[in-house]
C-alpha cells in the first residue's frame, strides 16, 4: 500500500489569467432532507471554497434560505424537481449525491433520477444515504451508471455496501469488491484508503481523532467534487488523493490550537491553504 504525501498537493495550479468559471467545474450537490440539510449545505459550500466554478445545489426546499445565507455563490434546485434536477446534471463535471438524503421512497427515487441521468466523462460521488440506499435496492444496483464513479463508505458503509465485516476490512477483502463495483472506493476511516481501477491501494497518513464530528465526510465530498472538477483533468487520480489530503492537513494544521476541528472550519481554510501551495 502506497502513501500518500504532501508531493501530491502539485496538483493544485495556479491559475491562468485567461479563464473563466466556466474553466472550474460545474458541481451539483444532491441531498438534504429537511432533517439533514447541514449534510448537504457542508457539501456544497466546501465545493465553492474549494474553488468549484459553478455550484448547484439539489435539496428539499426547506433548505433553500439556509442555503443562501449560508453561501449565496451557489443556485438551488428542489431535488424532487426530476425536469429542473436533470437539467442542471447535463451541465456537470461532478456531482455529488447522497449526503443527508435519507433513506424513504423520495430519497431513493431522487437517487435512481440522477442514475439515469449521468452520463460516462462525469464524475459521480456516492456517499452517505446514496450507499445505504445501495446496499439495500437490488433495483438501485442494477441501475448503477456507466460513469467515473466514486464510492466514499466509513466502514459502517462499506460493510452494509460490500458484506465485508469491518474487522475483515483487509486490503485483498476490499480489493475483490472494489473490482466488482468496477469503481473507485474511497474508504474513510482513521488512515482512510483509496481503491481506484487498476492503481495501488494508497493510504492517508494523516488526519486524527479531532475530525470526529458528523458533517466531517459530507465536507469532503464537496472538496472531492471541487478537485475533479478543476483538476481531473491533469490525472483524475491524483486529483482525487489531493481533495483527501487537503481535508485531513488542513484538519492537522488546525489542531495544533483546536481539540476539534469542525467541519465548517475546514472550508473556512480553504482557499488559504490552497493558496499556500502555489505561491
Ligand atoms: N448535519 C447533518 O445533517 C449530518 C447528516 N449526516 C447524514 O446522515 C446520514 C446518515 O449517516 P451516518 O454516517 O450518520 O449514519 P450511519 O448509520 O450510516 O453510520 C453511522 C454509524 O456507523 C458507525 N461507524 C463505524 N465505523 C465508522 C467510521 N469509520 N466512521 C463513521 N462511522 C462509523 C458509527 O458508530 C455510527 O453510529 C448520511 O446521509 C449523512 O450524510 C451525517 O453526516 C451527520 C451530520
Ligand atoms: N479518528 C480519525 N482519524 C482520521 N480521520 C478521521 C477520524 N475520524 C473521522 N475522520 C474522517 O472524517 C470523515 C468522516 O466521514 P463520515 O463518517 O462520512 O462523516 P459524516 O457522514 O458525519 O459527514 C472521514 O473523512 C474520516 O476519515
Ligand atoms: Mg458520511
Amino acid at each position: 500500500m502506497k502513501n500518500l504525501t504532501k508531493e501530491i498537493l502539485t496538483v493544485i495550479k495556479k491559475r491562468p489569467a485567461n479563464s473563466h468559471k466556466g474553466n472550474y467545474g460545474r458541481v451539483v450537490t444532491v441531498g438534504g432532507t429537511q432533517q439533514y440539510g447541514g449534510a448537504i449545505l457542508m457539501s456544497t459550500s466546501a465545493a465553492v471554497h474549494a474553488g468549484a466554478g459553478l455550484v448547484t445545489c439539489a435539496t428539499a426546499p426547506e433548505n433553500l434560505t439556509a442555503l443562501h445565507s449560508l453561501v449565496p455563490e451557489a443556485m438551488f434546485v428542489d431535488f424532487t424537481d426530476e425536469k429542473t434536477v436533470n437539467s442542471v446534471l447535463l451541465g456537470a463535471n461532478a456531482i455529488v449525491v447522497g449526503p443527508g438524503l435519507g433513506t424513504d421512497k423520495t430519497s431513493l427515487s431522487i437517487v435512481k433520477n440522477v442514475f439515469a441521468n449521468v452520463k460516462p466523462e462525469q464524475y459521480l460521488i456516492i456517499d452517505g444515504s446514496a450507499i445505504t440506499l445501495l446496499s439495500q435496492e437490488n433495483s438501485l444496483q442494477e441501475a448503477l451508471p456507466n460513469a467515473h464513479i466514486i464510492f466514499t463508505p466509513h466502514e459502517m458503509e462499506w460493510q452494509r455496501l460490500s458484506g465485508i465485516k469491518i474487522a475483515k476490512q483487509t486490503e485483498e477483502n476490499n480489493r475483490q469488491i472494489q473490482e466488482k463495483l468496477n469503481a473507485t472506493v474511497v474508504l474513510k476511516k482513521h488512515h482512510t484508503e483509496i481503491y481506484a481501477p487498476g492503481a495501488e491501494t494508497v493510504h492517508l497518513p494523516i488526519g486524527g481523532p479531532y475530525m470526529s464530528t458528523g458533517g466531517m465526510g459530507d465536507t469532503l465530498t464537496g472538496i472531492i467534487a471541487g478537485f475533479m472538477g478543476q483538476f481531473a483533468n491533469q490525472d483524475p487520480q491524483k486529483a482525487l488523493a489531493a481533495a483527501l489530503y487537503t481535508h485531513s492537513a488542513i484538519a492537522d494544521e488546525l489542531a495544533e490550537n483546536s481539540y476539534v476541528v469542525l467541519p465548517t472550519d475546514i472550508i473556512g481554510q480553504l482557499q488559504e491553504f490552497m493558496k499556500k501551495q502555489v505561491r
